[in-house]
């Protein structure tokens, strides 16, 4: 490369053209320019810098900063929870006797590596006492001092040596005395000490004699070795997402792109990372590429649980690494499995354990459980929890309804007061009925609350002490619908069934009706908004997309970071819980498989037998069979509409079947009628007739006597086919 310095053929004159001759360029006389700038208006301050040493002070400490901080608190999780602290006793207990029992059936093992590392002990223990008291330690530096003719030195090395032996000598000298007199004792000592003295000193002595390397206890308890999380570690798997906006920033500041709000710090089983990310990027953008943060902290994905705080700003993530994946971890056994007696749905529902082990209640009472997942993640094992629980309470009320029918639900019919199961229309109405039931209920109670003075009821709500109250009937009614999208989305009873889950799910959580909904098909059409917008408690399995999320967990959930698209496919029972405390939880909830939740719901029925309050489907009450109504209904119609009558509105038709089976038909509505029968391909239209109130004719909504006429003769062809 050529340089002007190097090159003497450079032409300075050309290149000062250059510069000179540019029409940009401008030869400024410094000496002028600066007593222009003397000149200057004093008034003009000129731009204020944003990045000024003054605007970048940092805040004034004020009392009322301190007051906004936060606290941290003074005792641990584990010791501020008494389900954790029995845990932990339980945990310290159990590896207290499992270690001890380890090693004694080990013990002659420690015995015979003991007496074989005696005598080398003993050697060792021996050369050691000969060595300090002829203090050979230092024999090395007075040889040296000897060679470097350094006299003085070596004078007074060697009367410290002197002196050193002679105190050394005496205090051997005493020792082996008295160590010779203590054995001569031992021969009328009693035996257990003629034993002991000896078992002793081999025990010394083979300690003394044991190799550095081999330690005389086996290991009991393998405590795997998980590598620290440094604020460098994240930082590079932060930078290794592929998300814009951390790239550059690292790119331009380095390391100190990414904030730590707090020290990196062991938090349960893992290290917790509180950051910062950098500024236009969202804790949504990181948690959305979990998996790539996993692979760049090289741990496994069930070890990386990212999570957003957007309360306290979109940027803000809380990285919580485990030391062992979630999944392989064994999943700690319901709390509930073994309580003796009952349980007052009033207190904590034990639902789960987060990904630090500590365990996750939700409060039933005052709250709706709103359950989503695409099939298979554990919708119904969750689903099962609160409701075994509630079946544990002998004052609880238990409506079941399966409506896909895959029995998960079956352990609780034995303590349901109603219950069905089935994929069929017969379990959609009566899960339909239920819910005007339900309704009507609500009323009931809503008018007993209204009833009771202020004094016993203040907030105008079920409280626990009015809900053992069996006089006012103000018990917990848990109702669990599982696999709800079936019913929602039934052609004939969808649509009510949505209506009134709606009014329910709004009215209900004050009256003590607490209902559980879960669904695999999470859209508009399978899950009306008003029931997942009124839900208080959302949990959220896996799912695959935006709007299934905000369909489970709530609008914007999403947006704020709280995506349970993150969880994969061995997150099995895993997700998020929103609504049961302030911030939004990822869940891992406790399973009890279909044996065990027998054997509860067994213990269930005998403690609902000793209170006396089992009813209904429980104690073999059979709740009225919808089936007979749709069976007879092209009949029924047929006998209310004569012959003579072609055409009929469908407001008329209801009436008068209303009229000849009022138990069957009695809450018949027009679209309702109009849905039962559409199955046999009979639909409606405008027809003329007259109102029998004015006497006018007018054109409505209404059905053909003939569509009618020909859907029987086909239905008994059908049936006649069959039969032959
Ligand atoms: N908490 C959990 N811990 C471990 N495994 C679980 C947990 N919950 C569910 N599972 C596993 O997931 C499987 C499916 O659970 P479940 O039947 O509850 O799912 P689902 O979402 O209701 O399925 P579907 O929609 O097909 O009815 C269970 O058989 C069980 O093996």
């Amino acid at each position: 490369m050529t340089s002007p310095h190097d090159d003497d053929r450079f032409d300075w004159q050309a290149a000062e053209r250059d510069f000179t001759d540019s029409p940009d360029a401008e030869v400024v006389d410094l000496d002028a320019a600066r007593a222009a700038r003397n000149t200057a208006d004093p008034d003009d301050d000129g731009p204020v810098l944003v990045d000024s040493p003054a605007a970048q002070c940092s805040p004034r400490f004020t009392l009322d900063t301190v007051r906004t901080g936060r606290r941290r608190p003074i005792l641990p999780a584990w010791l501020r929870s008494r389900a954790e602290l029995v845990d932990m006793m339980r945990w310290a207990v159990g590896h207290l006797l499992y270690t001890t029992a380890y090693h004694a059936t080990r013990l002659p093992k420690y015995v015979g590596k003991l007496a074989l590392r005696a005598p080398a002990g003993a050697w060792r223990l021996a050369c050691g006492a000969i060595r300090w008291v002829f203090d050979w330690e230092g024999e090395q530096l007075r040889q040296a001092t000897s060679q470097t003719r350094e006299g003085e030195l070596y004078l007074k090395l060697s009367r410290q040596r002197d002196r050193r032996v002679r105190w050394r000598g005496i205090v051997a000298t005493l020792s082996l005395s008295l160590s010779l007199t203590g054995g001569l004792a031992m021969l009328w000592a009693p035996t257990w000490a003629q034993w002991a003295v000896p078992a002793l000193l081999v025990t010394l002595c083979g300690l003394a004699g044991q190799p550095a390397d081999k330690p005389l206890l086996d290991t009991a308890v393998v405590v795997p070795r998980v590598a620290r999380l440094t604020s460098d570690v994240v930082v590079r798997a932060l930078a290794v997402l592929g998300i814009s906006g951390i790239s550059q920033a690292i790119a331009k500041q380095g390391n100190r792109a990414i904030a730590f709000t707090a020290p990196i710090t062991r938090d349960g089983p893992g290290w917790r990372a509180d950051i910062d990310l950098p500024p236009g990027v969202t804790a949504g953008d990181v948690i959305e590429r979990r998996d790539r943060l996993a692979a760049g902290l090289t741990r496994p994905l069930g070890c990386v649980w990212p999570e957003g705080q957007p309360e306290v700003h979109p940027g803000r993530l809380l990285l919580w690494v485990g030391d062992q994946d979630m999944a392989a971890t064994p999943a700690k056994p319901w709390p509930l499995l073994k309580t003796a007696g009952g349980f007052d749905l009033g207190r904590p529902v034990p639902f789960g354990t987060d990904p630090r082990g500590r365990v996750i209640s939700i409060d039933l009472p005052y709250t709706n459980l709103l359950i989503g997942s695409i099939p298979g993640y554990g919708k119904t094992a969750a689903t099962q929890v609160p409701v075994l629980a509630a079946a544990l309470d002998p004052y609880a009320e238990l409506w079941c309804f399966d409506f896909k029918g895959t029995g998960g639900l079956d352990p609780l019919e034995k303590v349901s007061a109603r219950y069905a199961s089935g994929q069929d229309d017969d379990t959609a109405e009566q899960g339909l009925l239920a819910l005007r039931e339900l309704r009507k209920e609500c009323q009931r109670r809503a008018a007993v609350l209204k009833g009771l003075p202020k004094a016993v009821c203040p907030d105008n709500k079920v409280t626990p002490e009015l809900a053992r109250r069996k006089k006012l009937g103000l018990h917990w009614l848990v109702v669990a619908l599982d696999e709800v999208q079936e019913l929602f989305s039934h052609a004939e009873f969808g649509k009510e069934a949505g209506e009134l889950a709606e009014k329910v799910i709004k009215l209900g959580r004050a009256l003590g009706v607490i209902l559980i909904v879960a669904t695999q098909r999470p859209d508009a059409k399978s899950l009306p908004t008003g029931v997942s917008a009124n839900a208080g408690t959302r949990f959220c399995l896996r799912v695959m997309g935006q709007i299934e999320n905000d369909m489970i967990l709530g609008t914007s959930a999403y947006k704020n970071g709280i995506r349970a698209t993150m969880f994969a496919k061995k997150d099995k029972g895993v997700g998020y819980l929103v609504g049961a405390a302030d911030d939004a939880q990822i869940v891992r909830t406790f399973y009890v498989d279909g044996p065990t939740a027998e054997k509860i719901t067994d213990r269930a029925r005998a403690l609902r037998e000793a209170a006396g309050t089992l009813t209904g489907h429980a104690i073999g009450q059979v709740a009225p069979t919808p089936a007979a109504r749709r069976d007879t209904l092209l009949d029924d119609i047929l006998t209310v509409v004569p012959a003579t009558e072609a055409k009929v509105w469908t407001e008329t038709l209801t009436e008068r079947l209303a009229e000849l089976n009022p138990e069957a038909y009695g809450d018949l509505t027009r679209d309702q009628l109009t849905a039962a029968l559409k199955p046999y391909g009979i639909t409606t239209g405008q027809v003329w007739g007259t109102d029998p109130t004015t006497g006018k004719g007018a054109n409505r909504r209404g059905i053909d006597r003939t569509d009618i006429t020909n859907a029987v003769a086909e239905r008994n062809k059908r049936r006649g086919d069959k039969a032959a």
